[in-house]
């Protein structure tokens, strides 16, 4: 969907990006991770040819991107900075409405669109669709970001620091809600980040880069093997392989109960992850934790075995 082979954008001696080959199959979140300056939104910027590539060559949709219209391909990718830009004089559904009014749409599809649209990120339609952006909190604005980028339905989004402006707790949130906006949607994503748990959460594959090379392009899990390993285990840290288990839900780990379910110290919620899991018993010193579902049947156990076998099989 979107390849990149060897591309550079030199800036007089500067090389911004520096002969950067990946790939990114439909349907599919490639996380860019990198320090300020690393040449993460120049990447990103070159892909929609708001600056053009110095050499090499970027395909989307095995189409060199030199040889769309450029207004084609714009159309074809949504595009979230985290300054969002979103036109203060104009309504949340104004602001929506800018690309399908570009393409024509009738008011009621356009109106139907964006009801669907604040939907889909958690905004109420009846209480956000005539506010101004000056009436939103960062975290709102940035949903109503994200709602612009897909209103024409583009395949492609690339995200650059979407999150970045918003408080950690409402991060986290957004960041959730984008996994599960991306499960109903299946686009094919480039997102830059320099928050190494937000490529995680997010993630299908991680690309890092460092000076404009990129150092390791892998699914997170994988990310520590290849590459330029010393740059990579440097940059992640050691504790990356504990960061790594909130990939996990407890869900798919569970095992029988080993005791009498009276026996357990500790019980975790079915919707929690090995992170959250491996926590509660470390600081509890247990070596085992209950689940337990939503309605609050007991499902099974997690134990710290289980943890360190995914843990081991990350390596
Ligand atoms: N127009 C320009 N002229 C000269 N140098 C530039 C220009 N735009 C970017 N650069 C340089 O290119 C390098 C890569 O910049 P880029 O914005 O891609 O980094 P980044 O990884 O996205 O950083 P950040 O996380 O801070 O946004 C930086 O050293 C930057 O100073």
């Amino acid at each position: 969907m979107i390849a990149l082979q060897e591309v550079c954008k030199f800036y007089d001696d500067l090389k911004a990006v520096d002969h950067l080959s990946l790939e990114v199959a439909e349907g599919e979140i490639c996380v860019l991770l990198g320090k300020s300056g690393c040449g993460k939104s120049t990447t990103l910027k070159m892909i929609n040819r708001l600056i053009p590539s110095t050499s090499g060559q970027i395909k989307v949709n095995g189409k060199n991107v030199e040889d769309y219209v450029v207004e084609n391909l714009r159309r074809s990718i949504g595009y979230v900075v985290q300054s969002i830009g979103l036109f203060p004089y104009m309504t949340v559904e104004h602001n929506i409405s800018l690309v399908p009014q570009m393409l024509k749409w009738d008011k009621k599809k356009t109106r139907a669109r964006v009801e669907e649209l604040l939907e889909l990120v958690g905004l109420d339609v009846d209480l956000y669709i005539h506010k101004y952006p000056g009436e939103l909190s960062g975290g709102e604005a940035q949903r109503v970001g994200v709602a612009r980028a897909l209103a024409a339905d583009p395949p492609i989004i690339l995200m650059d620091e979407p999150f970045g402006a918003v408080d950690p707790i409402n991060r986290t949130r957004l960041q959730k809600e984008f996994v599960r906006i991306q499960k109903q949607l299946h686009k094919t994503v480039v997102f830059v980040t320099h928050d190494i748990e937000e490529a995680l959460k997010i993630g299908d594959k991680i690309g890092i880069m460092d000076k404009g090379v990129l150092q390791n392009f892998a699914p997170p899990e994988k990310i520590m093997s290849g590459g330029n390993q010393a740059f990579v285990r440097d940059f992640l840290g050691e504790d990356y392989f504990l960061k790594i288990l909130s990939r996990f839900p407890i869900a798919d780990y569970l095992v029988s109960f080993s005791a009498p379910v009276t026996d357990y110290k500790l019980c975790l919620p079915a919707a929690s992850n090995l992170q959250n899991a491996l926590a509660m018993m470390v600081s509890q010193g247990e070596m085992k934790t209950a689940v337990q579902g939503e309605n609050g049947t007991m499902l099974g156990e997690i134990n710290l075995d289980t943890v360190l076998r995914v843990l081991k099989r990350s390596e």
